[in-house]
């Protein structure tokens, strides 16, 4: 495909489109698709989701440029600890994945267009079921719920849970989030609140959340997200952008240079794809996925391709956004 000139003169060298089939509906998305670009440090993606306008989408692209043209920061461990991630499925199959790859924390989808109260208790239900007492279980409602909805649907949650160990985003405004942190007793997380965000420290600042959930993409990248860390000061959770695993190993990067890392991280997404660009994918195994940096494989890219119309699109918005960087 077509490489801006803009990146090209920093250093990009190639750039490939894929896209690949999702295994289950996952934010409403049943394929995933991006860009990986090749420059001197090696291969990085660009994977903005297509809600994301040029303006957003802009921190993604930094991401993968300083990702692919500046070395990584120095890791301080070898294997980052993960959650399963459960979309929204009736229960046997949320039984099921909560299994894959051995992770002792799972993340359930709540409060979803195609679910309903009931049918979340009973996700949950089924996921410690699965995982034993010992396990944690967080929610995430993706902002889905008014203040009143999460006042009243959150102890239902912990309960059919048997305890959750946070809940992301309930709720969209950050005077909701603070209404709701004080009305529960479960802890709160921010994400939508932290990576769509003008500012995204706003959240820390005010107090509104007991943890971070941060994605490498949409912050920016690696470097810059270590950095809106240590000001933060609140525990982080690393997540991924549903990413190939290009992608999920900058993720890996920077949850390797935390200096503390006290909650398993959303990294192990490449479960939800029917395939990937690498030849050995970045998956949980024992409940950890190793620090690695694996390089996609020629026929991979290839067989993972984008048809021609979709990688004009994504040509596209890599020009749109080349220019805002
Ligand atoms: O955090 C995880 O377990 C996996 C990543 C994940 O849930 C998400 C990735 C990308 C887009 C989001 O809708 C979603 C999230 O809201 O956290
Ligand atoms: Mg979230």
């Amino acid at each position: 495909m077509r490489i801006p000139a803009a990146l090209r003169e920093q250093g990009i060298e190639d750039a490939r489109c894929w896209s690949i089939p999702m295994t289950t509906r996952f934010r409403g998305i049943t394929v995933r698709d991006g860009v990986v670009l090749r420059g001197p440090e090696g291969w990085a993606e660009f994977s903005p989701f297509w809600d994301y306008d040029p303006a957003e989408s802009a921190a993604w692209l930094r991401c993968a440029l300083a990702d692919a043209t500046a070395p990584r920061p120095a890791p301080l461990r070898g294997s980052i600890e993960v959650n399963a991630t459960i979309p929204v499925v009736p229960p046997a199959l949320a039984h099921r994945l909560a299994r894959v790859g051995g992770a002792r924390t799972a993340k359930v989808k709540v409060a979803d267009v195609a679910s309903s109260l009931p049918e979340d208790l009973e996700r949950l239900e089924a996921v410690r079921d699965a995982l034993g007492p010992d396990a944690r279980i967080r929610v995430d409602a993706n902002a889905r719920w008014d203040r009143d909805e999460s006042i009243s649907a959150i102890p239902q949650l912990d309960r059919a849970a048997g305890g959750l160990e946070y809940v992301e985003q309930p709720v969209a405004s950050l005077e909701d989030l603070v209404a709701v942190r004080r009305a529960v007793d479960v802890p709160i997380a921010a994400d939508e609140l932290v990576r769509r965000a003008e500012d995204p420290l706003r959240v820390a600042r005010a107090g509104a959340a007991d943890v971070l959930v941060m994605k490498v993409q949409p912050l920016g990248g690696v470097a810059r997200c270590l950095e809106l860390a240590a000001e933060a000061d609140l525990p982080v959770v690393v997540s991924s952008a549903l990413e190939s695993s290009v992608g999920l190993s900058a993720g890996l990067a920077f949850a390797a240079a935390l200096p503390e890392l006290t909650h398993a991280c959303g990294l192990a997404t490449g479960v939800l794809l029917t395939g990937d660009l690498v030849a050995a994918p970045l998956r949980a195994d024992g409940g950890t996925i190793p620090v690695e940096r694996p390089r996609p494989e020629p026929e991979l890219l290839e067989s993972h391709g984008a048809p021609r119309e979709l990688t004009a699109r994504w040509e596209q918005r890599l020009e749109a956004c080349a220019q805002l960087l």
